[in-house]
């Protein structure tokens, strides 16, 4: 087996030297910031390729059953320090660099952040994978490489403008190619049935094809010398170059395949809730999910293995329904090409899927029209409608001749054209379909799939979503990690339960006095950041009241706003005592899908209010915004644990889950937040004198809808409301141009899908009960370390022991 290098300072330094010189071609006094980063990360992947390759062989010796995580999103973070302190090399590498006078804090500023994703659902994927490398678990991660990940933000007066993410400009050390691995996904063309010895068969007759590439990237464990991988397929095409074609002096046509194919893995699709529908995403879901598929047979299988014994040897963990297509690639392949009966590879595809819903937006749940997935993928509509077919004869023999029923349950929807319901079919193909909080998986039983929950009794369960406390404790917040191992020794890590002890200390006024010294470094920490970044200063003595999360409406940054309106109008007018008001920054970081066009205007506001609140006098030092742009995780892990209050603030029955949530709670803010998604089980476990809990309930939600939700009705009832909307509309935060903003403010009077307006007066009064608690900084910091205490739970690990316990079956292996 490949031995790793010692893991001592000098070995450290050899390694690292012969990596620059030999890796990079320089020596260390002409070597770049980037050689020496590169030559940094070359080395800590030597130490850790041993455990990488012996865990490879040994994941193939024993044959254990592994989860194929399939997602088309992965936010990954930097790399470089969650793999230093897998590997526990941290403190080695810095004295080693710090003998070669080199800054280690220089060298983390070279990394790019891979951000192959959009928001909650690419962040989970890549704590779940950290989880499954901790607890030993076989895993695959299987992904797209996209060439730019999500897109930069910047703000042109106030205004979010997008750059292109060039993450691999200067290529990434982190990834391993491997062109001998690719393989050749097909699309287009036509099917055709065919007499093969006496028994009917179908055969695809594809048009075009491209190459998928595949890249490996580690997934270290947290020191337990175990290494996972994350496999992302890369596109090129088949043959790149036509000479011919080139020769006959058509030169741009001579490349186009080959432009045309790595358009397949170019770029990420920015939505994270309302889907374009474009064929290029379905080229993108259906290339990855093939190439992910074919891998599993070819390198995962031995070539003579039992198909029926497939269930015992893998498990396809759905993303949501963007890998859906996965299910009938699998039964073309078991089908078609292994000539598989088609009942008994049904009942090998039941058992080998399961599905994961992130959202219960209706606008978010994919479908696409048969005209298109016929015309890309021929032979995955036909067997699409042969999967439909057997299941409405089973619903039919269940429930009788409700057409209705079988017209709302079919997975062929007919309006507004004839599409696949990808939720559907990813419900009916799926062992299991889990929600990711317990109010989410209630809703997707009673409200989103009924129907199919009644089918298929035990089909749907819950797991609720978790965060590795790796990256988002140990990582981010050193100083607090300290305090804890201090406390209760260093098995918190993977036993993040264990935070249970700290309960005890929340009564220890010196432990207390530490807790908030921690929150204060933490603060330090993120104001030389932002100012370093972008120009921003941080005042002491404020309350960090922050929201970061994608911009989305059902968010409702928008409440958020109004309070800070409300609270600088109370100020200017008189209203409100100056010396009364709590001092606050507010911190804002979020990305607006493109095309989304509300939700551009609403950074606008946001900017626009935090430039006036910020220049005024009138409110110096009391009150200030701060947006820092282009939020991403290694923004998170600087803001995360300097907040003091954390906006959880979504309309009860829309967030899914949340995750920044759990990440906020287990570094000591505490949430003012509906009863929403995780919010829900947050305050369970921390207790409702440690949770700042305002709104409507889902259930209350419901009803006023129901009952017909007119938004000017409260706007006419609260003075405070009144003034805060008249002030966006009269044109304060705009120069007295009433028309940039009146967009937003008319929305929300006439419209307000979100009931901002409903649960303005509540979030106001939550929000006093917030100033007046945090004027008792002592027991703010006791209720601060109770959270961090009860939240255990929230960690990624328990989530896998659930998706283990109650999906997947599979189990630590040697
Ligand atoms: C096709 C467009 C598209 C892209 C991404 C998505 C994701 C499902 C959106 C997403 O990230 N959902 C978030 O998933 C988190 C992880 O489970 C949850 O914590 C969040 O509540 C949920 O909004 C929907 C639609």
């Amino acid at each position: 087996p490949v031995a790793a290098p010692p893991s001592t300072v000098d070995g450290f330094v050899r390694e690292f030297l012969l990596n620059l010189n030999s890796g990079r071609g320089v020596t260390l006094s002409n070597a770049s910031a980037t050689d020496k980063y590169f030559a940094l990360a070359h080395t800590v992947r030597d130490y850790l390729m041993a455990r990488w390759l012996e865990d490879l062989r040994r994941q193939r010796e024993v044959q254990d059953k592994g989860v194929a995580y399939l997602s088309a999103e992965y936010l990954l973070g930097r790399q470089l320090d969650n793999n230093l302190l897998a590997s526990g090399l941290s403190e080695i590498a810095e004295e080693a660099l710090a003998a070669c006078g080199i800054d280690l804090d220089v060298l983390r500023q070279q990394e790019v952040e891979p951000g192959l994703g959009n928001g909650g659902l690419g962040r989970l994927a890549a704590c779940f994978i950290d989880s499954l490398a901790t607890m030993g678990v076989p895993n695959v991660g299987y992904g797209i490489r996209y060439e730019y990940g999500i897109f930069r933000q910047t703000f042109v007066d106030g205004q979010q403008a997008e750059q292109p993410d060039a993450w691999l400009s200067l290529g990434s050390p982190w990834e391993f190619a491997h062109p001998e691995g690719a393989q050749t996904i097909a699309f287009g063309g036509h099917t055709e049935t065919y007499d093969d010895e006496g028994v009917p068969r179908s055969r695809w007759i594809p048009a075009w094809n491209v190459q998928a590439v595949p890249y490996n990237y580690m997934v270290p464990g947290y020191q337990n010398g175990r290494v996972n991988t994350l496999r992302l397929w890369s596109a090129v095409a088949t043959n790149s170059f036509d000479l011919r074609v080139f020769n006959s002096g058509d030169y741009e046509e001579a490349v186009r395949a080959q432009t045309y194919a790595e358009n397949i893995s170019k770029v990420l699709y920015p939505e994270d809730s309302t889907p374009q529908g474009k064929e290029l995403r379905l080229q993108q879901q259906y290339f990855f999910v093939a190439a992910s598929i074919r891998d599993v047979f070819d390198v995962m299988l031995p070539a003579d293995f039992e198909l029926t014994n497939l269930p015992e040897r893998i498990i396809f963990q759905l993303n949501d329904t963007h890998p859906v297509i996965a299910v009938p690639e699998f039964m073309r392949v078991l089908v078609d090409e292994k000539k598989m009966d088609w009942d008994a590879a049904w009942a090998v595809t039941q058992q080998c899927f399961a599905y994961t819903c992130h959202t219960l937006l209706p606008e978010a749940l994919e479908v696409w029209p048969v005209e298109l997935l016929g015309r890309l993928l021929p032979r995955h509509l036909e067997i699409i409608y042969r999967i439909n077919e057997d299941f409405l004869v089973a619903v039919r023999e269940k429930f009788g001749d409700d057409e209705m029923r079988i017209r709302d349950m079919s997975i062929i929807g007919e309006h507004p054209v004839r599409s696949v319901r990808m939720a559907y079919l990813a419900t009916v193909a799926g062992a299991k379909v889990n929600g990711v909080a317990e109010l989410h998986s209630q809703l997707l039983r009673d409200k989103v799939l009924p129907d199919f929950n009644e089918f298929y009794p035990g089909k749907f369960i819950n797991v609720t979503n978790g965060v590795t406390p790796r990256r988002f404790v140990r990582l981010s917040n050193p100083s607090l990690s300290g305090l804890i191992t201090d406390a209760l020794g260093t098995g918190w890590v993977t036993d993040l339960e264990r935070l249970r002890e700290l309960e005890a200390y929340a009564e220890d006024p010196e432990f207390r006095t530490q807790f908030a010294e921690v929150k204060a470094a933490n603060k330090r920490l993120l104001s030389d950041v932002l100012r370093e970044r972008d120009g921003f200063e941080v005042s002491d003595g404020h309350m960090l009241d922050v929201m970061v999360k994608r911009l989305h409406e059902y968010k409702r940054q928008m409440l958020k706003v109004l309070h800070i309106v409300t609270t600088y109008e109370g100020i200017i007018s008189g209203r409100v005592a100056v010396g009364d008001v709590q001092p606050r920054t507010f911190i804002f970081g979020a990305k607006a899908a493109p095309g989304y066009v509300m939700a551009k205007r609403i950074i606008h506001l946001i900017n626009a209010v935090g430039s006036v609140v910020n220049n005024d006098p009138r409110v110096e030092g009391k009150l200030k915004v701060l947006f820092p742009p282009n939020y991403n995780v290694t923004l998170a892990e600087r803001v995360i644990p300097a907040a003091d209050l954390s906006e959880q603030i979504s309309l009860a029955g829309k967030e899914a889950s949340g995750t920044g949530n759990m990440k906020f709670a287990l570094n000591g803010a505490l949430t003012i937040g509906t009863d929403d998604g995780a919010n829900v089980e947050i305050r369970e476990l921390v207790g409702d004198d440690n949770f700042f809990l305002f709104g409507m309930s889902e259930p209350e939600v419901e009803s006023l809808w129901a009952k017909g939700y007119k938004p000017s009705s409260f706007y006419n009832a609260d003075s405070g409301l009144r003034r805060s909307l008249d002030l966006i509309a009269a044109g304060a935060f705009s120069g007295g141009d009433r028309s940039m903003f009146e967009p937003i403010v008319s929305n929300l009077l006439y419209d307000d899908r979100f009931m901002v307006l409903a649960d303005y007066s509540a979030y106001i009064g939550a929000q006093a009960k917030v100033d007046a608690a945090y004027a008792d900084q002592d027991a703010w910091t006791r209720s601060a370390i109770l959270n961090v205490a009860r939240c255990g739970y929230f960690s990624s690990d328990r989530s896998m022991r659930d998706y283990i316990e109650r999906i997947w079956h599979t189990a630590p292996s040697f």
